[in-house]
């Protein structure tokens, strides 16, 4: 079992350089499946675990994909003859590989893709996406775990509206409609970077879409999709992750390339926390203060603050001078880490959906287990300003979404290393 050993107390320095979107590339590569013609190359692809079982997901589906990991670049061809069953085996392992019903069913007029479950964050269903489909006429049904879906004569565009702004569902009826006959307007819709990201791309393949990073996003049925070339959007979250550990550390750290109308909730919190952020022709540079201030948090859909970085975020409030509050809103199991946290002498009570802290946190080196991807960092996080040795096991989870994340923080001056 790897596990990842860290001494805390240094500050860091330097410069980061961040990868292509976890959350941007995995709809991408499953918008691939659209493209009859001609092959499709993605640049700036990270070299991640979930991003291996994506591409495992497509060569399931009879995609050819090439991972040239010197240079990330992922190359897929979708131009042959494709199968329309997505196995337990794949989507068990990842949910997000849910997103390719939506490119099936619209390219083979079926799909059958086994029900994602639920993880450790929550219970996650996926009602949103299915009664999208259904919407635009097609016949779905749940059968020995699998989510079957048809529509033998083409789906059809039409009205909806989502109960809640869900980033998958938005993706997954969205490249639905791509091929649909007529135009579909879709309502209440999630605006992340990644959703706008994905909607570059598919408008570059033939697609006709329209209000990307709006709340409705109105789509024109074409007849067919090509592939092309695409550069993935940077990770905000992990840029984010690298910014809490800049401010926690009272380090002087350049977010290379970030870019900061992405980052505008976290940032905003950072400043409020006494942290000093600059826009610089690089990047954003985060210098941390001597003492963080106390902040309250709630997270939301975006341009809310992100889910995805309320774990990290808890580590800042914890070290912070007072009382600090997060209300998460998103997800209902999101404070795992808590529980770890306590050994590195952690305070804080939780109330239903909202976790009170008292710091400042003299954070004491301890064995940690992640529970999730983001836990993780929060873990490692905690242990960069934690006294005497931390170990974090659990990696599994970390590899889904941070590449090499203790390189990049021994570049930084972190005392951090992995081993077997
Ligand atoms: C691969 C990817 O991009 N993952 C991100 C995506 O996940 P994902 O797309 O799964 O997240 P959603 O936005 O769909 O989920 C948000 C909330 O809506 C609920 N819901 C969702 C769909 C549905 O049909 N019914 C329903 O009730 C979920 O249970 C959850 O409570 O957005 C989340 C919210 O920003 C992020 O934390 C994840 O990192
Ligand atoms: C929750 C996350 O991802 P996923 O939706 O892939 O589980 C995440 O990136 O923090």
């Amino acid at each position: 079992m790897e596990k990842i050993i860290l001494y805390g107390g240094h500050k860091l320095t330097g410069n980061v350089h961040i990868e292509g979107a976890k959350n941007a590339v995995l709809p991408i590569l499953a918008a691939m499946i659209l493209a009859s013609d001609g092959e499709s190359v993605l640049t700036n692809s990270p070299i991640l675990s979930d991003v291996h079982l994506m591409n495992d997901v497509l060569e399931s589906l009879h995609a050819k994909v090439n991972f040239d990991e010197t240079d990330n670049i992922i190359t897929v061809d979708a131009t042959g003859k494709l199968t329309s069953e997505a196995p337990f085996e794949y989507v068990s392992k990842m949910r997000a590989s849910i997103v390719v019903l939506g490119p099936l069913l619209a390219r083979l007029g079926k799909a059958r893709v086994s029900l994602p479950g639920g993880c450790a964050i929550g219970s996650r269903p996926i009602d949103i996406h299915l009664k999208g489909f259904e919407a635009m006429g097609a016949h779905v049904e749940l059968q020995d775990g699998y989510v079957e879906a048809s529509a033998p004569n083409g789906l059809i565009g039409t009205d909806i509206y989502f109960d809640f702004p869900s980033v998958g569902a938005t993706q997954n009826v969205m490249m639905a409609a791509t091929l649909a006959k007529g135009t579909t307007v879709i309502k209440n819709v999630a605006r992340e970077p990644e959703i706008v990201d994905l909607v570059e791309m598919l408008n570059q393949m033939g697609a006709k879409i329209s209000g990307a990073g709006t709340d409705t996003i109105t789509i024109e049925g074409v007849k067919a999709l090509h592939g092309v070339e695409h550069a993935v959007v940077q990770d905000r979250i992990e840029a984010e992750t690298y910014m809490a550990a800049a401010a926690l550390t009272q380090g002087n750290v350049l977010i290379e390339d970030a870019i900061a109308e992405h980052n505008v909730p976290f940032i905003s919190k950072l400043r409020e926390m006494g942290v000093t952020v600059k826009q610089e022709k690089n990047g954003i540079r985060i210098i941390g203060p001597d003492v963080l201030k106390p902040v309250d948090v709630e997270t939301a859909p975006y341009p809310g603050f992100p889910t995805d970085m309320q774990p990290q975020m808890t580590i800042l409030q914890l070290a912070a001078n007072g009382v600090s509050t997060l209300t998460e809103n998103v997800f209902e199991n999101r404070f795992m880490h808590l529980d770890e946290l306590r050994r590195m002498n952690a305070k804080y009570e939780i109330k239903g959906n909202v976790v009170v802290m008292h710091g400042p946190t003299q954070f004491k080196g301890a064995e940690v287990s992640a529970t999730d991807l983001r836990a993780a960092a929060a873990l490692i996080l905690a242990g960069l300003v934690a006294s005497g040795k931390t170990t974090v096991t659990n990696l599994n989870y970390l590899d889904r979404g941070y590449y090499d994340i203790e390189a990049k923080l021994r570049k930084l001056g972190a005392d951090i290393k992995r081993v077997k």
